[in-house]
C-alpha cells in the first residue's frame, strides 16, 4: 500500500539530525517510487550574495531520496548514503525550492535514485542530483 504524506512526515521527523530537520522540509507528494518535498525559502540558508546555499540544496536532496526509497521499501528501515554527485543550474533567491526524488532503481542491497530540484516561483530546475544508497536491513 502507498505510504501517506502523513507517514512520510514522521519518518522525517523521527530519522534525520536536528540541523536537517532546521531546514523546515516537509512532504508534499509520496507514491510507490517518488517523493516530493518543499524547502521553505529562509534568509538562514542564503549565503554571501543571497542566493540559497548549495549545501541546503544537498542535504534536501539526500533526505528526499530517504523518503522515496523509504516509500518504495514499504517503511523505513536503516539504509546510509554511498554517492550524490549534484549540479547547480540556477541561482535561487527568495523562494521555495520544490525536491522531487526518484527512485529509478530498488534493489536488495542497494537503491538508486534522481533528484530535481525546482525553485517554485519561476518553475525552473535550480539543480539535479543523483544518488546511491546501501540497504543495511
Ligand atoms: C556500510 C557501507 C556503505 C558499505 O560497507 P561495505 O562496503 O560492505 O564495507 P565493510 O564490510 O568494510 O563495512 C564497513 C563498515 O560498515 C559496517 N556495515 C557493513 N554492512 C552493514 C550493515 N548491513 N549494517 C550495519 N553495518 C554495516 C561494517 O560493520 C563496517 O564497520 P566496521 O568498520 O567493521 O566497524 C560503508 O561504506 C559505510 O558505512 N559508508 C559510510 C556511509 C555514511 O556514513 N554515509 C553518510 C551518512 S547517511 C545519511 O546521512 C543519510 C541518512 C540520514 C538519515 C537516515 C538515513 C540516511
Amino acid at each position: 500500500m502507498t505510504m501517506t504524506t502523513a507517514e512520510a512526515d514522521k519518518i522525517l521527523s523521527a530519522n534525520f539530525a536536528p540541523w536537517v530537520l532546521a531546514l523546515g522540509l516537509s512532504v508534499e507528494a509520496v507514491d510507490e517510487h517518488r517523493a516530493v518535498l518543499r524547502m521553505p525559502w529562509s534568509e538562514a540558508l542564503a549565503r554571501e550574495g543571497g542566493a540559497l546555499s548549495g549545501q541546503a540544496l544537498m542535504a534536501a536532496a539526500d533526505t528526499a531520496t530517504v523518503i522515496a526509497v523509504s516509500a518504495a521499501r514499504g517503511a523505513y528501515g536503516p539504509m546510509t548514503t554511498v554517492q550524490q554527485s549534484t549540479s547547480f543550474q540556477r541561482a535561487v533567491i527568495g523562494s521555495d525550492v520544490l525536491i522531487e526524488a526518484v527512485v529509478t532503481k530498488l534493489g536488495r542491497r542497494m537503491a538508486f535514485a534522481d533528484i530535481a530540484m525546482t525553485d517554485e516561483s519561476s518553475s525552473e530546475i535550480a539543480a539535479r542530483a543523483s544518488t546511491v544508497y546501501a540497504l543495511l536491513g
